[in-house]
């Protein structure tokens, strides 16, 4: 386990996943701990220009309720190669119970291999709260009001 105080997200290792390193904070200061791909060692995955495929972690999260995991783009991948999560931040709720996939999409020219071991992503967690929603037939008014997409000018 990290040598962090705060919640545990439980990992369950799948078959595929085997071998594959737990997530771990690169730095004292780390938000992200990034994701390695559990792709088939013989049978590294490509993505050709344009194409999006989900990359298997090898893990089902157990994540504690308040918390989600947010899956996000690494930017040296998204810098050097184009590649990058399509649904940036990917959401993993709290009750979720599958493995946790990685949706890459290459929005570079050039072919893109991900080999088993790549780190493809890296994931946050992040508090939830969860809101009670109420229907009401007006609004407090405010200074703003209807303002937005540009209303307060560059
Ligand atoms: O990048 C991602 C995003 C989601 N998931 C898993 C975990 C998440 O809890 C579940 C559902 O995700 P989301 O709510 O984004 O998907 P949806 O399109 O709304 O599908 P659903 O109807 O299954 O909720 O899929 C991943 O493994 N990786």
């Amino acid at each position: 386990m990290n040598d962090v105080l705060g919640p545990v997200v439980n990992l369950i290792r799948l078959p595929h996943g085997e071998g594959i390193d737990l997530p771990a904070y690169e730095t004292r200061g780390a938000a992200g701990m990034d994701l390695k791909a559990a792709v088939p060692a013989d049978r590294p995955m490509v993505l050709t220009p344009g194409k999006r495929a989900l990359i298997p972690t090898g893990f089902i999260f157990e994540i504690p309720s308040g918390f989600e995991v947010q899956i996000r783009p690494r930017s040296g991948l998204a810098f050097k190669h184009g590649i990058t999560c399509l649904n940036t931040p990917g959401t993993i709720d709290s009750d979720y119970r599958g493995e946790v996939k990685v949706l890459l999409v290459n929005l570079g020219d050039e072919d893109f291999v991900v080999e088993r071991g790549m780190r493809v992503a890296q994931m946050v967690v992040a508090p939830v709260v969860q809101v009670g929603i109420a229907e009401t037939a007006t609004a407090s008014e405010t200074s703003r009001g209807a303002g937005g997409f540009g209303s307060t000018g560059v």
